[in-house]
């Protein structure tokens, strides 16, 4: 008999993605013990996008590795979105092949059961469509960007995980970037968690957004933003940034 209390949910379909870490520890080469994470648990909801926020070196790119079982020497417990489903991440750097066009880099990355996928339609809204045919060492970083975004959407993730993904940019070229990751991640939904330093980018574009303490990471705080994106003018950004500064000193 199914639990009235529990939502019933169909066979498949995206749950959230639940993360428990309890403790993780690294041994460095000198021997010494780095304990990097106490305990952080938190869920990004299906569909949604949460950000973690949280000084340098506190584990966050350890959080990113350990969800995509590229780290698996921990205490705790990962919940992926979709059992089956597939992971796009977007790295610092765009990371793209300098021998392959931005399309090929693009393709490069899809599954065979996609491999005659049309992608007019991903190329526009990312605005690259006159710059298929380009090579890396054509593009800016911007662009380059751009076609880093476009190769982790066209595997249709069931989750995307980036880490600071508008780094080294310059502020006009990354607040483009950011609009086109709402745009793109609009028209493409998908569970989302980023991982940055700059909570401008966080109340931007996020749902919510997990703080993490100083090493060994522990959680600070959790803030759900539901206003929608489109009503998130330059004074609303401001006065939400000056709001959780207040109460998350020194997280600017
Ligand atoms: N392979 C490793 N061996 C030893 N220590 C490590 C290793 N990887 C990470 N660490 C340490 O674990 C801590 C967390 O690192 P992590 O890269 O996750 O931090 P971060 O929050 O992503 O930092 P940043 O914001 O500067 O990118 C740091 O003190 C780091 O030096």
């Amino acid at each position: 008999m199914s639990n009235p209390s529990k939502p019933v949910r169909p066979a498949g379909a995206p749950s959230a993605l639940e993360v428990l870490v309890r403790d993780k520890r690294f041994r460095g080469a000198d021997g010494v013990l780095v304990h990097a994470i106490d305990e952080i648990a938190f869920d990004v909801p299906a569909g949604s996008f949460t950000t973690l926020i949280g000084p340098s070196g506190c584990g966050k790119t350890t959080t990113l590795r350990i969800i995509l079982g590229l780290d698996d020497d921990f205490a705790g417990h990962i919940r992926l979105p979709e059992k089956e489903g597939r992971t796009a991440v977007v790295f610092q750097e765009p990371r793209l092949l300098p021998w392959r066009t931005a399309e090929d880099n693009v393709r490069l990355a899809l599954p065979d059961a996609m491999e005659s996928e049309n992608l007019d339609d991903l190329f526009a809204i990312v605005g690259l469509s006159e710059m298929r045919n380009r090579y890396p060492s054509e593009l800016s970083l911007g662009l380059a960007r751009r076609v880093a975004l476009a190769r982790a959407f066209a595997i249709k993730p069931s989750l995307l995980l980036l880490d600071e993904p508008f780094v080294s940019l310059d502020e006009m070229t990354a607040t483009r970037l950011r609009q086109l990751l709402v745009t793109v991640w609009s028209a493409r939904r998908t569970t989302a968690l980023m991982v940055t330093h700059n909570l401008r980018e966080a109340v931007q574009l996020s749902d919510r957004i997990v703080f993490l303490t100083e090493r060994p990471a522990r959680i600070r705080g959790v803030e759900v933003i539901d206003r929608d994106r489109s009503a998130r003018d330059a004074d609303w950004r401001e006065r939400t940034v000056r709001d959780l500064d207040r109460r998350y000193s020194g997280v600017l």
